[in-house]
């Protein structure tokens, strides 16, 4: 099927909702969900394709000139809406199969005003990136998303674009969403040093930079995942990236390229994979495989860390594909893991996995404590706070001391719940796992929202042999 994506065109409500619905997404209502005692995974399967590269892809098919292919490309809630805001900026942005998307893009500087707010739903990345793509053109655009992502900081992205002269025009409290940008004719390149660890406000930066004459500098004091140099790189911009300090970077940018179209293949998520990997650790006899696996160094914190607590995790036919490395890996239940103490630096490349690392830490033995992580504080949910209530819903010893959390492991998991998601993806997927090793089925209170990111996580889990049962109105299918 050919979905034209296109801003003007009348269909595209109805073909951003076909997509929605082909790739599993939900209608609104919440969704509760158990996860049982589960025989042995066994199987062969392949999560979707990474989400901060199916962003990425769309942003640059955007900001290119000329027919960008993607293949892979993750079709979750929050990449559609990405495609979205693309196709409102004026890019052509089409369907042509599953995964398979054609972007016409605009480019730099080419970006038309939409008509209408961009809605980016739950998407952190989506609409912190797009908001450095507006920068760097003399349009208005007003950003919104749902209530979870109305709560997230936004500063963090207004503070660097505003040095560039872009104009907050209106935005709510402490300049969350709802906000409007106004872009500025001529954006000013600075150096900015990145207050935390971020890939989002680093890309946002460097996005609004390719707009903006001369050099524009990003240093960061650790090293966050690199997606947006790679992806620059290979769509021709000059960049140049060199350590700073002992684990930090420091980026350059030459502003005003013009960005070529390039081919993306996207490799599947460590970040999804990371669910699948977890369940056969804690689910005795269990000999699964996942295919083409992404394992950029700056993505890998989780697979280093539970090599560390004893699991088995082999990388197969390691290879770069699509200018990334990417591995098959084959994970086994040895059943001797063993608590940890997980630093502080770590912590970028493994930002998205602290709630399913606290459950394998729970099917351990020992203490694992994992340092700094007061990032987890300000993604789609409180993580820290989420993780901590759902620990002590189904029966997990644990204490959050400063930013560090430390959970007590028995080797083996009571269960119960009903474990509150908040509207967070990796908080439902991560209980949902808990529950199939555990002596009592566990419950989540809603799945919907994992929709944003892994949209075939219930129908992958089952085919490798878990037990889940989602109530939909009426009863469980
Ligand atoms: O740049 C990206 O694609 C992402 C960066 C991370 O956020 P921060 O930049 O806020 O750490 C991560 O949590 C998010 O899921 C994806
Ligand atoms: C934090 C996440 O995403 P985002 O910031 O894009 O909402 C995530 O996927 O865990």
């Amino acid at each position: 099927m050919t979905s034209p994506l296109s801003p003007r065109a009348t269909t595209d409500a109805a073909t951003m909702e076909a997509a929605t619905t082909d790739a599993g997404g939900h209608a609104g209502a919440p969704m509760p969900a158990r996860a049982g005692l589960s025989p042995a995974l066994k199987g062969t399967v392949r999560v979707p394709g990474d989400k901060s590269v199916s962003h990425r892809s769309l942003i640059f098919g955007t900001l290119a000139v000329g027919e960008t292919r993607i293949s892979g490309l993750l079709e979750g809630e929050d990449v559609l809406n990405t495609a979205k805001a693309c196709a409102a900026l004026g890019a052509t942005v089409e369907r042509l199969g599953e995964g398979e998307w054609r972007v016409e893009g605009v480019g730099v500087g080419g970006l038309t005003q939409p008509d209408a707010p961009l809605d980016f739903g739950n998407a952190g990345t989506g609409s912190r990136l797009m908001m450095g793509v507006v920068a760097g053109n003399p349009i208005t655009a007003t950003f919104d998303g749902d209530a979870s992502l109305r709560r997230r900081p936004m500063r963090r992205i207004l503070d660097p674009l505003e040095q560039m002269g872009v104009e907050v025009m209106d935005a709510a409290e402490g300049g969350r969403l709802p906000l409007t940008l106004k872009g500025p004719r001529d954006l000013v390149p600075i150096t900015y040093e990145s207050p935390v660890a971020s890939a989002q406000i680093k890309s946002a930066v460097l996005l609004a930079g390719l707009g903006a004459p001369g050099e524009t500098v990003l240093i960061e004091r650790e090293a966050s995942r690199d997606h947006t140099e790679r992806m620059l790189t290979h769509f021709g911009a000059e960049v140049t990236v060199e350590p700073y300090g002992t684990h930090g970077r420091k980026v350059t940018l030459k502003g005003r390229p013009e960005l070529k179209p390039r081919p993306i293949a996207v490799p599947a998520d460590p970040s999804s994979a990371a669910f699948p990997v977890a369940a056969a650790l804690i689910v005795p006899g269990s000999d699964i495989v996942i295919e083409g696996v992404m394992v950029n160094p700056l993505r890998t914190g989780l697979f280093i860390t539970l090599k560390q607590m004893g699991a088995s995790i082999d990388y197969l036919n390691e290879r770069v594909e699509g200018g990334e490395d990417v591995a098959d890996l084959r994970v086994r239940h040895t059943g001797r893991l063993t608590g940890v103490e997980v630093p502080a630096e770590r912590a970028p490349s493994m930002i998205d996995e602290y709630p399913i690392l606290a459950v394998i830490a729970a099917y351990a033995q020992g203490t694992t404590r994992m340092n700094g992580l007061s990032e987890l504080r300000v993604k789609e949910s409180d993580r820290l706070a989420a993780v901590a209530d759902g620990l002590a819903a189904i029966g997990v010893a644990h204490r959050i001391e400063g930013d560090d959390l430390l959970v007590e492991g028995k080797g083996s998991v009571s269960g119960g719940g009903p474990v509150a998601t908040h509207m967070d993806h990796r908080i439902a997927m991560s209980f949902l796992v808990a529950g199939l090793a555990a002596a009592n089925a566990v419950e989540v209170d809603d799945v919907a929202f994992i929709a944003t990111s892994f949209p075939s996580f219930l129908p992958l889990m089952k085919r490798l042999g878990a037990v889940i049962e989602v109530d939909t109105a009426g009863g469980a299918r």
